[in-house]
This record gives structure tokens, C-alpha cells and sequence, in this order.
């Protein structure tokens, strides 16, 4: 191991003092440990069951509720009480409406995937079959509390600094390289902000430049929370357009904190408008309006999308930045990758300045890799088509019979073209069609081994409700890692069949789990939940577009420089590689690794949480 002056370390400007070394607890840590899941759950039965049998009482729960309620998330949280006057109901994971009634509320995008005639069998009430092997993907009942807790996170003393400044009410942006920690930093500030304001939960407003960078906090763009459409119109036009629009102003007037991720795609004016705006609809001079704003992101990495790259504004240039912005903090330790050798590479990569050393290993990680236990790298295209197209062709060499499984959405956007468009930023697809042998991608965070990111394979399609020995739900402990060939375990005939997955571990031990359905959603900080999907936390990993991958850690990349085409995009998708060693790179370019000369201008402004 490294001694502690050499962790791996990425700042702007050099650190005075080394925090990397101390684990220390964060600010939140030991709430953390104690503080009950953010859901609910329902109460413990007195005997204590097993992980998955107390995920199939669930199941069986959910089908027995289902029968004898209509009602659905949507009518749940429309019950909800003004925000502002009472604390909010307990949330709780719950069935749609019976199966035959489409929930009141609840748009299917479509012509239901299912028909009354199909939908006879109902041996497993988180999916449903249509006919022999597709399913649609209906909510399941809520689930143990240890079914998806993620691992409890130690924050650095850098981010803990930063989360009791916001905790203190400052307005601040902090930023640091790919990997420093700021997603994870965000997540603990949006808990502890929910349990300060837990008497009034639209007082927190968690936003991002893009749709995929919302749902990957469970909040919605800034466009959407601020009700400004498009937003070309001018500030006072748009805030004129907000006065129209009750739920809108609402928002404006009730949020106490604004949170902004991935900030490096809003555009300077955009920042500058939003500013204005909450100055006009709050009636009060200061930018936002005085709302505490808590900003962070790359400026490195995915640039606005707006305007071409020559007109160019990012929100640091923002006549309002420096009056909103209090404070600026550049987290500097990595956590992503450990070697010190491959942090320094990407931290050049990241200002655009490779050393010769640098682009002479880049250039070496040409090499195929191979794989013993058969799982390969994640190819990573700037192009949705290519990634439909790789991932298509490798379906098409599996022999095997598909297995469909169709999310299940809800939520309250009913203009069909906006609710399409919203369901697209799910990781989760509308479609997934899985074979045994597929590789796939676990989404979610489930618990301290299975991570959002983690890569398996499709064992086979197993029945639930009488799994083969030795395998767990997903989010149980894990299961013996026994060598039972699973895939000979027969699944009765008219059965709903969920996919047995082998994942892999970090140190390379495996994991074989059933996978579930899982949910996701937009929520406004009201409560109103616009779009919700319901589906298996998988999706097909032989390739993955940069942009759904910007805050995804990879063990295993493949990138071919030679289809990038926009400044960071090279960072962004080498970066999130673990190690040298489980990234190959194609047609290595530097002068395809360009930063915008603006961004290393400004940077060199910037302090690390040392230097104050
Ligand atoms: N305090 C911490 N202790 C241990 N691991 C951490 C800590 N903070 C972050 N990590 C881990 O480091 C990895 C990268 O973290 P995270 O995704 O938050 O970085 P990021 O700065 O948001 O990266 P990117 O800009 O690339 O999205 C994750 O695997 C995360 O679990």
C-alpha cells in the first residue's frame, strides 16, 4: 500500500496538509450508522425471517394488498398535506391499482404491454407475464430495510468541512477531478438537508443541468424545478411565466436550499437567469432571491450542451456567480482509483497537458485484455447508436431464448411527448430483453458489495418462489459461493421468472443473486412524483454511452478515442476506469484530450479545502 503522503491526490493548486490519510468520520457518519432508511419500511413481522423470506412475505403482501386497494404512489402523495404545514406521511412503496384498472394517475406511455387475456398467471407479484417470456415489470411491496441499504460511507475531512458549511447555511460550489468524492458528498448533504427540514421537505431542492444527472440524485432538472420551459425568454419574461404558474412560483417561494449538480453543462446565462428570476418571484435583491445555493460539479468534464463549443458560457462566468457563490472548495483526494501512477495520467489528461510519459502509457493500454472469468469491459461510445448497435450484435452471438421484461411507469406528467422524454434519462429501459449469458450492469446501489456499476452475468431466468439452494434475493447477505450449477434448476412451467445473476466482486469472488424489480422516479421537492419506472435494477454493460456514464465507477472500460468529439469527453470516459489495468484504450490521441482554455484559467482561481 502506498504510504499515506502518496495516496493519490488530484488538486488544482498543492496541498498544505494531507487529509487523505485519516478516515475520519463525517460530520453525518455516526447518524448515518443510526439514522433509519430515508423509506419507511413496513414493521418487522415478530419472528425474524430471512432475507428472502421476508422479501416474498412482501411479494405475497403487496399481491394481497393489491386486491383490496386502488390506491397507487401517485394518489398517495397527492394526499400529501401542504408541505409547509405538517411534516410529510411516511413514504411507502406500494402497488399500482389492480392490474385490470389502469391507476388513475399513472400514464402508460403506450398500449399496454399486457392484455386481460395474458394476464392470467400471478405466481409472483413484482412482474407479470405476457406471454411465455415477457414480463411486464409491475412495483413491488416494500422490502426489508436491509434489502437495499448501501454501505455506510466515511466522508474525508475535506467533504466532512464542506457538509458542515452547508449545514451552516453557506452558498457555496465546490468541485474536484473525476472521482473525488463529490456525488457521494452530495448524497450525504441532500440526507442531512432532508432531516433538517424534515417539517417542510419542498424547503430542499435537488436539481441537475440534465435529466441523467437528476435521476441519479432522485431530483429533476433545473428547467423543471424552476417551471421555465426551454428558457430562452429573458429572466424577466420567464419569471413573468412562473407568475402563471401556481406550483412553480410555490416552489420558488418555499425552497430554503437550491442544490445543482453536474453544473458544468448549465450555461452562464442560464446561472444568471435563474438568479434574477428568484430575486423577482421572492422579492428580494439578492440573487436566488436569498435561497442557499449548494452547487457542485466539473467544469472538466461534459461542457454546456446549448451552444456550439466557440460560444461557450460556462456558469462560472456568470455575472451572478460571484455573488451567489460564497465560497469555493476543490476536493482533492481521489477515491476512484488508487494508483497513484494513473491518477496523475488522468489529472493531465484533465487540463489537457500530458507529459510524454503519460501519453506513452495511454497509447500502451492499446492491448486487449482478456478476461478469464468471461465477463468483458464496458465499451464506452459518445453515441447512443453505437451503443444500441454493440449491444445488439453481442446479444444476437448468444444462443438462448430472450427473456422481456417491461418497466412499469407512472407519474404525473400527462403531455406524452415531456413524459418520453423524462422516462429516457432512467438508467432503467423502457425494454430489457436479457438471455443467460448476458453481461449486465447492476444500477442501483443495493448494498456495501452490490454497487451501482457492479458487472455480472445472466445465469439463467429462475422462479422466485422456489429459488435453487444457496442463492439470495438481491440486497440479501450473500450467498454461499458454492458451485451449484444453477442453470439446471428447472422453473416450473406458468411461473414468472426473474433473472439469477452472477456478480462480480471486488478481489474477484463471485455473487449469485435473483434480481428483482426495482423503482425510480422524478420528484419535485413537493412530493409530486412526475415520472416513475419500475424495472430491474440491469442493463446490457458490453457498451454504455460517455454521457449515462458520467458519474458511473467501472472496473472494466474499453474507450476508442477515435469517435470522441467534444472537450472532456476523453476525461470523462477514461476517468471512470478503477485501474490501468482494466482499461484499454483505443487510438490513443492527445490532442483529442483538450480542456477549454477558459476552464484551466479559471481553475487556477480555485483553493483546496487546505488552503483556508
Ligand atoms: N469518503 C469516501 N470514502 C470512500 N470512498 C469514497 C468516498 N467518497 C467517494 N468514494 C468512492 O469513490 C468513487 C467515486 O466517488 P464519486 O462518484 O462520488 O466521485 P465524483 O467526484 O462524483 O466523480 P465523477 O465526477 O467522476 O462523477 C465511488 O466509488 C465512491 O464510492
Amino acid at each position: 500500500m502506498a504510504p499515506a503522503s502518496k495516496q493519490p491526490m488530484s488538486g488544482l493548486r498543492s496541498v498544505k496538509r494531507d487529509f487523505s490519510s485519516s478516515s475520519l468520520a463525517s460530520a453525518s457518519q455516526g447518524s448515518a450508522a443510526s439514522e433509519p432508511d430515508s423509506i419507511p419500511w413496513d414493521p418487522t413481522p415478530p419472528r425474524k425471517l430471512s432475507g428472502l423470506e421476508q422479501r416474498l412475505k412482501d411479494i405475497q403482501d403487496a399481491l394481497n394488498a393489491q386486491i383490496s386497494s386502488s390506491e397507487t404512489t401517485l394518489s398517495q402523495s397527492q394526499k400529501r398535506p401542504s408541505p409547509s404545514s405538517q411534516a410529510p406521511p411516511a413514504k411507502r412503496r406500494q402497488l399500482p391499482s389492480t392490474w385490470q384498472s389502469k391507476p388513475e394517475h399513472a400514464v402508460q406511455s403506450s398500449k399496454p404491454a399486457y392484455s386481460s387475456q395474458a394476464s392470467s398467471s400471478r405466481a409472483f407479484g413484482a412482474t407479470r407475464q405476457v406471454n411465455t417470456n415477457e414480463t411486464l415489470v409491475v412495483p413491488s411491496a416494500s422490502k426489508s430495510s436491509a434489502a437495499s441499504k448501501p454501505a455506510a460511507v466515511f466522508l474525508s475531512q475535506e467533504q466532512t468541512h464542506i457538509l458542515r458549511l452547508v449545514g451552516a447555511g453557506q452558498s457555496l460550489f465546490y468541485t474536484g477531478s473525476a472521482g473525488a468524492g463529490k456525488s457521494v458528498l452530495l448524497r450525504e448533504i441532500i440526507k442531512s438537508l432532508r432531516k433538517r427540514y424534515q417539517k417542510s421537505p419542498d424547503a430542499v431542492a435537488v436539481t441537475a443541468s440534465t435529466g441523467i444527472a437528476a435521476c441519479n440524485i432522485g431530483g429533476v432538472t433545473i428547467h423543471s424545478f424552476a417551471g421555465i420551459g426551454l428558457g430562452i425568454e429573458s429572466a424577466e419574461q420567464l419569471a413573468n411565466k412562473i407568475k402563471k404558474n401556481r406550483k412553480a412560483t410555490t416552489r420558488w417561494l418555499r425552497t430554503k436550499v437550491l442544490i445543482i449538480d453536474e453544473v458544468s453543462m448549465v450555461d452562464g446565462d442560464l446561472f444568471d437567469k435563474l438568479a434574477r428570476i428568484g430575486s423577482i418571484i421572492r422579492k428580494r435583491p439578492e440573487p436566488f432571491g436569498g435561497i442557499q445555493v449548494v452547487v457542485t460539479g466539473d467544469f472538466f468534464q461534459l461542457p454546456p450542451v446549448s451552444k456550439g463549443m466557440n460560444s461557450v458560457k460556462f456558469a462560472f462566468e456568470a455575472e451572478m456567480w460571484p455573488q451567489t457563490i460564497k465560497k469555493t472548495f476543490n476536493l482533492t483526494k481521489v477515491f476512484r482509483q488508487r494508483d497513484p501512477e494513473f491518477v496523475d495520467m488522468l489529472n493531465e489528461m484533465r487540463f489537457g497537458r500530458l507529459s510524454p510519459k503519460s501519453i506513452a502509457k495511454f497509447k500502451s493500454l492499446q492491448r486487449e485484455i482478456v478476461y478469464e472469468d468471461g465477463l468483458g469491459a464496458t465499451e464506452l461510445f459518445p453515441r447512443r447508436e453505437d451503443v444500441e448497435r454493440s449491444n445488439t450484435v453481442r446479444m444476437s452471438s448468444i444462443n438462448g431464448k430472450e427473456q422481456v421484461y417491461t418497466a412499469y411507469d407512472g407519474g404525473s406528467i400527462q403531455d406524452m411527448q415531456q413524459r418520453e422524454k423524462m422516462l429516457a434519462n432512467f438508467m432503467a429501459p423502457k425494454r430489457l430483453v436479457l438471455k443467460e449469458g448476458s453481461q449486465v450492469m447492476l444500477i442501483k446501489n443495493m448494498d456495501d458489495t452490490l454497487v451501482n456499476g457492479t458487472m455480472g452475468k445472466i445465469l439463467g431466468f429462475v422462479d422466485p418462489t422456489a429459488p435453487p439452494d444457496d442463492v439470495g434475493m438481491l440486497g440479501d447477505k450473500p450467498a454461499s459461493k458454492g458451485t451449484k450449477d444453477v442453470k439446471s434448476a428447472p422453473a416450473p412451467v406458468g411461473r414468472q421468472l426473474l433473472p439469477l445473476v452472477e456478480f462480480l466482486q471486488p478481489g474477484g469472488s463471485r455473487r449469485r443473486i435473483i434480481v428483482a424489480p426495482e423503482n425510480w422516479k422524478v420528484e419535485l421537492p413537493n412530493g409530486e412524483v412526475q415520472v416513475s419506472r419500475t424495472q430491474l435494477p440491469l442493463i446490457l454493460a458490453w457498451a454504455m454511452s460517455i454521457h449515462k456514464s458520467q458519474g458511473q465507477t467501472l472496473e472494466r472500460v474499453k474507450v476508442d478515442l477515435a469517435k470522441v468529439f467534444e472537450k472532456g469527453q476523453a476525461y470523462v470516459a477514461l476517468s471512470r476506469a478503477t485501474s490501468l489495468d482494466g482499461l484499454q484504450v483505443l487510438n490513443f490521441d492527445p490532442s483529442k484530450v483538450q480542456a477549454h482554455p477558459k476552464v484551466v484559467e479559471w481553475s487556477k482561481t480555485l483553493e483546496t479545502v487546505a488552503d483556508r
